[in-house]
């Protein structure tokens, strides 16, 4: 089995992974099995990769391949069965509360299920983070108001949550995950409910933040926005990842 770890590992090494000081995101040689689950039956299998600071890709594979479950150990909402993962040039502990919450507090995350606070309106849940950070209402209210804006909401910022469509509750589940201005920005299939006039305004929002200075990771299944945009793809198969280049891609740059 250290053979095939080691395979695994060259593969990945092999594919433009190279060890960089400037890593947001650092897999070594992570492997990631549920319930038991068989070496031979792990979702991911010794997956070694670095996503460089200020770095943008897309994350795709087919349904099942492990997208969320890669995700999900990058916010330490999972542990790895093997392997290490650093964020920010830390080791991660995934049993070390403190840290846990300190690296967490620079991540900016997109669930798939939105997690929207039913009993406060738009305006509040897309506030939320920078409220919790301490700030006062006089200070984020522009800010706010301009990033509802940019993502269709402004007008609907008394609307409370149950009275938006799928699409709009999508929408204000990225504003808030942008809000703070993340170093790290995750995603999981945030255009999944938009048309794709609105998904490619909500991919100029993520670019755009990724001029800033954000680092950026979004899982997706819609390869008309991945081929829009230009950005390079990695790509879960069969419990490893591969890098998709797709700057000689013909087509729209957003
Ligand atoms: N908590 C869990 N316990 C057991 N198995 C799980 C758990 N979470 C995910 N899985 C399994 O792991 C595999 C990968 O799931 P994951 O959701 O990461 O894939 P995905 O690539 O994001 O899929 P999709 O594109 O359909 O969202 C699936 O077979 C899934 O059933």
């Amino acid at each position: 089995m250290a053979q095939i770890n080691e395979k695994n590992r060259l593969a990945n090494t092999v594919t433009g992974f190279l060890p960089g000081d400037d890593a947001v995101v650092a897999f070594d040689n992570v492997s990631l099995g549920y319930d038991a689950a068989s070496e031979a039956d792990f979702i991911l299998k010794s997956l070694s990769f670095q996503l460089p600071a200020g770095s943008f890709h897309f994350l795709t594979g087919p349904s099942g391949a492990g997208k969320t479950s890669l995700l999900k150990m990058i916010y330490l909402a999972q542990a790895p069965t093997s392997g290490r993962i650093s964020l920010f040039g830390e080791a991660v502990d995934n049993g070390d509360r403190a840290q846990v919450a300190r690296l967490r507090s620079k991540l900016g995350i997109v669930f798939q299920e939105f997690r929207l606070l039913e009993h406060l309106n738009v305006f509040d849940n897309a506030a939320l983070p920078l409220f919790v950070h301490g700030q006062n209402f006089r200070q984020y209210r522009d800010d706010v108001t301009e990033l509802l804006n940019w993502v269709g909401l402004k007008n609907q910022l008394q609307a409370m949550p149950h009275v938006l469509s799928g699409g709009e509750k999508q929408r204000l589940a990225i504003a808030r995950a942008v809000v703070t201005r993340p170093t790290l920005i995750l995603a999981d299939e945030p255009t999944g409910n938009i048309d794709y006039a609105m998904g490619l305004r909500i991919m100029r929002l993520f670019v755009e933040l990724n001029r800033l200075g954000a680092t950026v990771l979004i899982a997706t299944h819609d390869e008309s926005l991945v081929r829009a945009s230009g950005m390079p793809v990695l790509e879960l198969k069969d419990g490893q990842i591969s890098r998709r280049d797709l700057n000689t891609t013909v087509g729209g740059r957003l």
